[in-house]
């Protein structure tokens, strides 16, 4: 498994650069703080200089020696425009209309990643998710073999024991109505990432009934998606459609379905449309004693991730460094 030591090592041996979008907010100049007291990862603040310093002895955060965009200074700005247009030629997008949209931080910060002066990208703190994304969809776009871009949180909480419980949940931020198909892939794509925090993958697709004791098209739609997912990895444990209870306690499984050998011990949990995803890992969060790494996008073509607007400043430094060490 990887820890936060074995992925700043993975830093240490190959420092990178990464760009927050949001350079005055102060969770991100206190992460920033921290990463310049480092050897590893180097912050790129978007944003205006003045506003970023002012923000910075506001929250009294020492952002000394970060290197700071303007992006209506930059001095790039015109060979970005060209790429940008390059880009989005299908779309039919004017030099002027570039323009427009490279002074917002979001699509600026993202076209730094592509012209390779970023080596990631993390966004999200006040941006919705759809704001920080939306660039990445349009200009970087899925890696090839993916279908679709999709996100997973892992999910860590402290056992009494001393080690920590770790879990994976797809696709809580991406995806509002997956089919079954991006659902095969949503659970692929998790359970890769899961395996890089220490996770051996027993796979739960998440429906309001276990193996039929509900009917309806959205158990279908699960029942199947798993079925699916056996198909694209049949070396991967999985199980669908499983209840959440079912998935997770080994008495309720021994009740619902004695014969699963991934219900009662799932750890990566697929679930069936995002109102389910984005509610249940907030309650892991928020009442169950996780915390929740992410949403980190699976499948796109290149390390850059979101954040929860609800985060803190602990989770944007953890955040850039699985962004920036998983490139
Ligand atoms: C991700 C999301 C922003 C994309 O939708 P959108 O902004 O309406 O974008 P569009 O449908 O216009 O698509 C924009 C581009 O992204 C691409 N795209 C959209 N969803 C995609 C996906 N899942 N994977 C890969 N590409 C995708 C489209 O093909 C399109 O490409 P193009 O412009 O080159 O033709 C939208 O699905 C969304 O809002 N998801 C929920 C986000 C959210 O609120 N999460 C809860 C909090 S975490
Ligand atoms: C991931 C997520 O839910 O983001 P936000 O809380 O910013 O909507």
């Amino acid at each position: 498994m990887y820890g936060f030591g074995d992925l700043i090592a993975i830093l240490k041996k190959s420092p990178k650069k990464i760009v927050f979008t949001e350079g005055t907010d102060a969770r991100i100049l206190e992460a920033a703080s921290r990463l310049l007291a480092s050897n590893f990862l180097k912050p790129i603040l978007v944003g205006k200089e003045e506003e970023i310093i002012a923000a910075s002895e506001e929250s009294g955060f020492n952002i000394r020696g970060a290197e700071i965009i303007d992006p209506l200074k930059f001095d790039r700005l015109d060979e970005m425009i060209d790429m940008f247009c390059e880009l989005r030629k299908s779309k039919g997008v004017t030099k002027e209309q570039a323009r427009g949209i490279l002074s917002q931080a979001n699509y600026f910060g993202t076209m730094l990643v592509k012209m390779g002066i970023a080596d990631a990208l993390l966004g999200g703190a006040t941006y919705s998710t759809a704001d920080t994304v939306r660039p990445a969809l349009q200009l970087i776009k899925t890696k090839p073999g993916n279908s679709i871009v999709s996100s997973v949180f892992i999910m860590v909480r402290a056992r009494a024991t001393g080690d920590n419980e770790v879990l994976a949940m797809a696709d809580c931020a991406i995806n509002i109505h997956p089919n079954e198909d991006e659902l095969a892939e949503i659970a692929t794509e998790a359970a890769e990432c899961a395996k890089i925090f220490g996770v051996d993958p027993k796979v739960a697709f998440l429906s309001y009934s276990t193996f039929g004791s509900g009917k309806g098209e959205d158990v279908d739609k699960m029942r199947n998606a798993a079925a699916k997912a056996k198909l694209r990895a049949p070396e991967l444990q999985v199980e669908g459609e499983l209840q959440f209870d079912a998935a997770v306690s080994p008495r309720v499984a021994r009740t619902k379905c004695p014969d699963s050998a991934v219900a009662g011990h799932a750890n990566t949990f697929v679930f069936p449309d995002i109102n389910a995803g984005n509610i249940g890992y907030k309650i892991a969060q928020r009442l169950g004693g996780f915390e929740a790494y992410g949403p980190i996008l699976l499948g796109l073509n290149a390390p850059i991730n979101d954040l929860s607007r609800g985060c803190n400043a602990s989770e944007v430094y953890s955040m850039a460094i699985i962004t920036a060490a998983l490139a």
